[in-house]
């Protein structure tokens, strides 16, 4: 029996000595290569936090003391010595365990949400509760340095510094880098400068990157890093932590237990609000992922353990919309773009390498990303802001007041909209129709295939007077779809020989009511499928098509409450039209785990259940409609 197979809990580990501990890292270490290569998933991070979550299980007592992990995909380790190894062979699969902590899995287990920068704000709560309740326990918050560049940490800090016997301990897994490379780059040359020489000559090309680095990010990385002065008691973190009321342990090896466990004992016995700096490195132990060029092996798909290598894929929806979007600033340089510490998987690095000039991180910052656009909007700039679909629930308040009300021209670009799979609940970008919906002036795209992206992305771009956005899903693109006529900006996809059906499907579902066309064409239903392309708000001439049908169905990949299919029955309300309208979309609910597509089929959203749906919905109304005008015909109103 292996070390790993001996461990059932924490408890375990605090009977190992540290030889054994080694040991136990090297195995953990082999077995998450093995599973992550299989099952893909966070295999960067986890690799970089095999030590660090040794020494926190071994030095504090979950679940009595609460172990929080920001974003949380870094847990896999945690769930790994919380008894749940067996469970990797289905990591991120449909009834498989999940990718970030699930309270259902484990007592150990506190966050679900994988949205950056919360862990300091739950654990001042959680701590506040400790508290009325007598103390003894602690939170400990691993948060890690991209997640210190969002906003709610540092509201978060402001609460627990308030406080001098505040049991919060937070853990910062320093391995200088977020998700996009930039930052990442700044934080890598940094670290790596300390232990080489031409300390001097390097870090002038690392403040070349300044420009582009948060006004945030740039006093946490200057002081964790101990910047170019080198004088450390000036300029160490102790100085910024401390200015917050906060005691400083570090920085310490992030790979080191013993030195681990010795920081995290005093950061226990502390009693009140401190700080372990621990340096790491994403990817450690794994040579594939440290020397994964973009990004560490954040996120990976399923790749050959041995060449550390995914499958080739086909183009994306993000690769479309990257090349589209570097085409449009070669015309216009007016626009710029923003990413929120995700610069290569929202596409925008193919920009930022063309107009180094005219892009901008501003760190897991959505918030900011959004309302400083409207700022450049203000100065006369279009600003692209790309962020995934679910992020921008963060930004929503800056969208409405900070652009809309001032109509200004930001082009939001919502990538993994929809239902996106592996990443579970807090991932699926179900929520922005809804959202985008309530916004006055703010236009909605939803392009369903290559070429409507970049037609609608150029649409938007050329919107001068209010935000628009467009939204399309993760993965690969859908090559072309073509339209057999335009009304006005609705695109018909097909006619269905009669007016009896009008199926209106959102975006990337355009394929799916095609398929669902076809099988009721096949029971002698006729189906006319349009694309709406700009969803939101609904178009006049979509209403006018509507009207014309005993039937309305609409599909979109997105939540039902509030989505494109209620804004287009009300625009039928609106027009006294009292055509029927059924909608099919995503429930309200939380959706686990699963592939995109088991996910879909769970919630009835394939071209077999809308056509089924539609097939009972037409024998009942259009039958209805048809037997109401045989029977006005037989005894006709005198
Ligand atoms: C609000 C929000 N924006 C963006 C993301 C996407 N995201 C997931 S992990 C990550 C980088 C986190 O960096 P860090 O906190 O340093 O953790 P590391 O991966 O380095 O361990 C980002 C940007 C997110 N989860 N939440
Ligand atoms: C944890 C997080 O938010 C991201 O890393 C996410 O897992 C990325 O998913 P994609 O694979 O869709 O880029
Ligand atoms: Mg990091």
């Amino acid at each position: 029996m292996t070390l790993l197979e001996s461990v059932h809990g924490p408890a375990d580990l605090k009977r190992m000595d540290h030889d054994e501990l080694d040991v136990l890292a090297g195995e953990i270490r082999d077995f998450l290569v093995d599973r992550v290569c299989r099952a893909g998933g966070h295999l960067g991070p986890n690799l970089g936090v095999v030590e660090l979550t040794l020494a926190l299980h071994r030095v504090f007592d979950s679940p009595r003391d609460a172990l929080l992990f920001d974003v949380g995909h870094q847990a896999y380790v945690h769930k790994i010595v919380t008894g749940r190894h067996s469970g990797f062979d289905s990591l991120r699969q449909l009834g498989g365990i999940a990718g970030y902590p699930s309270r259902a899995e484990s007592e150990h287990d506190h966050i679900e949400n994988s949205h950056a920068s919360t862990a300091l704000s739950y654990a001042d709560g959680l701590a506040k509760a400790f508290q009325l309740e007598g103390g003894g326990r602690h939170a400990v918050a691993v948060v890690g340095d991209g997640a210190l560049t969002g906003g709610m940490c540092w509201e978060a800090l402001n609460n627990i510094a308030a406080d001098p016997q505040r049991p919060v301990v937070i853990v910062v897994n320093d391995n200088g880098r977020s998700y996009s490379p930039t930052i990442g780059g700044l934080a890598e040359h940094l670290a790596s400068l300390r232990l080489r020489p031409g300390y001097e000559r390097l870090l002038d090309g690392g403040r070349e990157l300044l420009q582009h680095t948060p006004v945030v990010g740039k006093p946490i990385y200057t002081a964790l890093h101990a910047a170019k002065a080198g004088i450390k008691d000036a300029l160490s973190p102790q100085v910024m932590f401390s200015d917050l009321g906060l005691k400083y342990f570090g920085p310490v090896d992030g790979h080191d237990i013993p030195a681990l466990e010795k920081a995290l004992a005093a950061a226990k016995a502390f009693g009140g609000p401190v700080i372990v700096h621990a340096v790491t490195e994403k990817g450690h132990g794994y040579p594939p992922a440290v020397n994964h060029e973009a990004d560490q092996m954040h996120q990976t798909d399923p790749i050959d353990p041995r060449t550390g290598l995914p499958p080739v894929k086909g183009p994306s929806w993000t690769s479309v919309f990257s090349d589209e979007l570097a085409a449009i600033g070669a015309e216009r340089d007016d626009v710029v773009a923003i990413t929120a510490a995700m610069l290569r998987s929202t596409g925008l690095h193919t920009f930022a390498e063309e107009f180094p000039e005219r892009w901008f991180d501003v760190g897991i910052a959505e918030q900011h990303a959004v309302t400083s656009a409207a700022g450049l909007a203000m100065a006369g700039k279009h600003p692209v802001v790309a962020v995934y679909s679910t992020f921008l629930n963060r930004a929503f308040d800056q969208v409405l007041m900070d652009v809309a009300l001032h109509r200004l021209p930001v082009t939001l670009v919502l990538d993994r909209a929809g239902i996106t799979g592996p990443d579970g609940p807090s991932h699926h970008g179900m929520w922005d129709l809804s959202l985008l919906g309530m916004v006055p002036g703010m236009r909605v795209a939803a392009p369903r295939d290559a070429g409507t992206l970049c037609e609608e992305l150029r649409e938007a771009v050329a919107v001068s007077d209010g935000p628009t956005a467009l939204r399309f899903s993760k993965g690969s693109v859908v090559e072309s779809v073509p339209a057999v006529e335009r009304v006005g900006t609705v695109d018909v996809l097909r006619r269905g020989g009669s007016e009896d059906v009008l199926l209106v499907a959102v975006g990337a579902f355009a394929g799916l009511g095609l398929s669902a066309a076809d099988r009721l064409a096949d029971q002698g239903i006729g189906v006319t499928v349009v694309d709406p392309r700009w969803v939101l708000p609904v178009a006049p001439e979509l209403v006018e098509l509507a009207a014309s049908h005993r039937l309305v169905v609409t599909v979109e990949d997105c939540g039902r409450h509030g989505g494109f299919g209620s804004a287009l029955a009300a625009a039928l309300r609106d027009a006294d039209c009292d055509v029927p309208l059924r909608d099919l979309g995503v429930p309200q609910r939380f959706l686990q785990h699963g592939s995109r597509e088991q996910v879909l089929a769970g919630v009835g959203l394939t071209a077999q259940d809308v056509a089924r749906k539609v097939t009972e919905w037409a024998a009942n109304r259009i039958g209805d409609a048809q037997a109401a005008d045989e029977a006005a015909v037989e005894s006709p109103r005198d």
